[in-house]
């Protein structure tokens, strides 16, 4: 189907409250483009894992919506024009120019893939699965990705935070449970690192599916990888079905609000000696993470730091 696509530009001082005032005119889905840098909370909140790269901000924002070619856009575009107009005596709206254009399709669910291509994580290529290896790669350790809507391409810090310390304590006889595996880049990992086991849980159906659709292109078999879905924190079953006392490592890249719920419970899953990683922490929220971890009588190994994100690491005594 075409689309009309409508791109306004305006500025960063109203773009809040243009883009309510669009939405409360009925239109769906509102994308802000502009340049200013992501705050803390932001990040947190985002917790995304592919960001294009933004330059300085100029104090332009750019909105764009899409109506259905059968809407009367004269009469939407209208209404725009009148709030527009409105707001100006309060806030500087700018130029206010609206761009119109026609686009087939919109692909909602595959744009992110022109930001992900294959890169390094050390000497472990993370390669999308639509990528080939280059001859030059054939002898590297190599993980094929499609995250499809889940999280987990590896470009984010928290995943590759997780990574290193995951190789660090892995052994041949390593049994690790990853809490929201996303596209289940960190259990599919140790396997290649050589652990025996892997198990998977997400609330997230979509992970659930990406992760059985990567494990078949790496060749990991369903009796190296088990994938569960599930609230570990407070679905008995779910609790049931992994086990307890049973994992030599339990990894979490998960924010830090759910960690703080998550350690008390998921520490019965550990062996005693077990390591737990935990990640998806923005710095502010460090403190908080390493006193739920010590609450739940684990010690703290390590506090590893990439870019504003951090990972503890502790031990099962
Ligand atoms: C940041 S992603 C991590 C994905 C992947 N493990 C990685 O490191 O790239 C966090 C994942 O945790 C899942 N999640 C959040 N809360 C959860 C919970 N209570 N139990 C299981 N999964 C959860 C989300 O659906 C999401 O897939």
């Amino acid at each position: 189907m075409k689309w009309n696509k409508f791109r306004l530009k305006t500025t960063t001082e109203a773009e809040d409250i243009v883009s309510s005032m669009l939405m409360d005119l009925g239109i769906q889905g509102v994308e802000i483009e502009d340049k200013v840098p992501l705050t803390q909370s932001d990040k947190e909140q985002m917790f995304v894992d592919i960001l294009p790269e933004i330059e300085a901000d100029d104090g332009v924002a750019y909105l764009s919506f899409y109506l259905e070619p059968e809407e009367d856009k004269e009469k939407i575009l209208s209404q725009i024009r009148q709030e527009l107009e409105a707001m100006s005596s309060y806030v500087n709206v700018g130029e206010c120019r609206i761009d119109e254009s026609e686009t087939e399709d919109v692909d909602w669910v595959n744009n992110w893939k022109q930001y992900f291509h294959q890169f390094y994580v050390d000497d472990i290529l993370i390669i999308p699965s639509w990528e080939q290896v280059k001859p030059e790669d054939t002898d590297k350790m190599v993980i094929h990705i499609d995250p499809g809507t889940a999280f987990g391409t590896g470009m984010h810090e928290t995943t590759q935070l997780c990574i290193r310390q995951i190789r660090k304590y892995v052994t041949e006889k390593t049994r690790i449970l990853d809490v929201g595996c996303g596209s289940g880049i960190l259990g599919m990992l140790a396997l290649k690192f050589g652990a025996a086991y892997s198990v998977g849980t997400d609330l997230d159906p979509c992970a659930i599916e990406a992760t059985y659709e990567n494990m078949e292109v790496n060749g990991i078999a369903k009796d190296q990888y088990e994938v569960m879905i599930g609230n570990i924190i407070d679905d008995k079953a779910v609790q049931d079905k992994v086990g307890y006392g049973c994992y030599d490592i339990v990894v979490a890249n998960i924010l830090a609000d759910v960690l703080v719920q998550l350690t008390p419970v998921v520490v019965n899953q550990m062996k005693s000696g077990g390591i737990y990683i935990t990640s998806g922490i923005i710095d502010d929220k460090e403190q908080t993470v390493t006193d739920a971890v010590k609450a739940a009588g684990l010690e703290v190994l390590d506090v590893t730091y990439q870019g504003e994100w951090v990972c503890v690491t502790a031990r099962k005594n």
